[in-house]
């Protein structure tokens, strides 16, 4: 079986952290014995300078034609028309291939504790998943427009989007601690007040799943106060978007942070949760992990090689535990020292 993948490297750091992916993927793939085809595309602010679209036509034929997809990153300063931009991409193709579930995963184990700038012993054994939604709310409410005297943006959720994003959540804790956390503004939103009341609901077909419901200010305290509490969090698109850069800090960086994106069928998408990180990119200094913690995800979910995805995991954490890291764990290397490392290391 030939697994066909579609890679977007995208722009800034984009294209660092997924050339030395793809490599790597190739390496894994001989080891392992399977095969793929890697078809790279345009996609991002690369896309608009030379097509004049972020999301050209091909390159989502691509992306539908395939098993998997990877993606690096997309945005930076050369894109500002505020019609036209990188992120509206990003936007499209997770609409395009329905990808309502975003899962993002923070664990820190014993070996790992040191890394985090929070206290080792708050963060030690920390192992939560949050669960967002991302094709909904804010990001795609219509009306949504701005001219010079208003902006309108709006935030619509209806029963039957709640109810499937809250399935994938419970169904998630089932196999895990049991304990799923809502999070909403229940206290202001209607779109809240049928979030929780939704979840309530959905959550009467699970009774081995202990439901907690929190605001998402207070969220943002517990996050980093105690997040050995969380088992699976599931929220709405932005507050998944702003307490998933939150969660980053507890590992260690933003740079280690991974994702995966499922529809109820076909491709799903494998992205880091940074962006294209403008201020380092060119630079060869950005963390690869969040990269490959992806392309593991990617290797377990959507291309059946749960070994191989351990085998990678452990092979990035005992680099990091070996004090080959980037500048933003404390180390001294680059992201092509650290994907030589991990290339030998396979
Ligand atoms: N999925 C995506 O493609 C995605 C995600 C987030 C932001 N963006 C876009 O990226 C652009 C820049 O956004 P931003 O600066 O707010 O966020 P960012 O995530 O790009 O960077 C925030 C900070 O984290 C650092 N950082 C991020 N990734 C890193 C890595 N792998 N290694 C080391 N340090 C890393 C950056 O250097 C920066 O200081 C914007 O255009 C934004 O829209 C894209
Ligand atoms: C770039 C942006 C549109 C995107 C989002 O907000 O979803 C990013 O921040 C992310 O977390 O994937
Ligand atoms: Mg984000």
């Amino acid at each position: 079986m030939t697994y066909k993948i579609t890679a977007l490297p995208g722009d800034g750091i984009g294209p660092e952290i997924i050339q030395g992916s793809l490599e790597i993927l190739e390496i894994l793939s001989n080891k392992f014995n399977f095969d793929v085809e890697i078809e790279t595309k345009d996609f991002g602010g690369i896309a608009i300078d030379k097509h004049g679209d972020p999301l050209p036509k091909d390159t989502l034929e691509s992306c539908k034609n395939s098993d998997a997809i990877l993606l690096g990153a997309v945005g930076g300063p050369n894109w500002t028309d505020p019609k036209n931009r990188p992120e509206h991409g990003l936007l499209g193709i997770r609409k395009a291939l329905k990808l309502f579930a975003n899962i993002r995963p923070t664990i820190v184990t014993e070996s790992t504790a040191h890394l985090s700038p929070l206290k080792e012993s708050i963060v030690k054994d920390t192992d939560f998943i949050i669960v967002r939604e991302l094709t909904g709310g804010l990001y795609f409410g219509e009306p949504k427009y701005f001219d010079e005297n208003q902006a309108v943006d709006t935030l619509t959720y209806t029963v039957d989007e709640i109810t499937r994003i809250a399935h994938v959540a419970f169904q998630l804790a089932e196999k895990r601690n049991k304990k799923v956390t809502s999070v909403d503004k229940e206290n202001v939103l209607s779109s809240s007040k049928l979030w929780r009341a939704t979840l309530d609901n959905v959550s009467k077909s699970y009774p081995d799943v202990e439901l907690n419901h929190l605001l998402v200010d207070a969220c943002s305290m517990h996050l980093i106060t105690n997040p050995k509490q969380f088992d699976v969090i599931v929220t709405e698109n932005l507050f998944g978007d702003i307490l998933s850069d939150e969660a980053s800090v507890i590992p260690g960086s933003l740079g280690l942070s991974p994702s995966a994106s499922f529809g109820e069928s076909g491709p799903s998408l494998y992205e880091p949760i940074h962006g294209s990180a403008p201020d380092i990119a060119g630079q060869n200094k950005a963390n690869p992990s969040g990269m490959l913690l992806s392309l593991a995800m990617c290797l377990r979910e959507s291309l059946n090689q749960p070994e191989c995805a351990q085998h990678l995991e452990d092979i990035v954490f005992s680099t990091i535990n070996e004090g080959i890291t980037t500048k933003d764990l404390g180390g001294n290397k680059s992201t092509s020292e650290v994907f030589e490392t991990i290339k030998k290391s396979i």
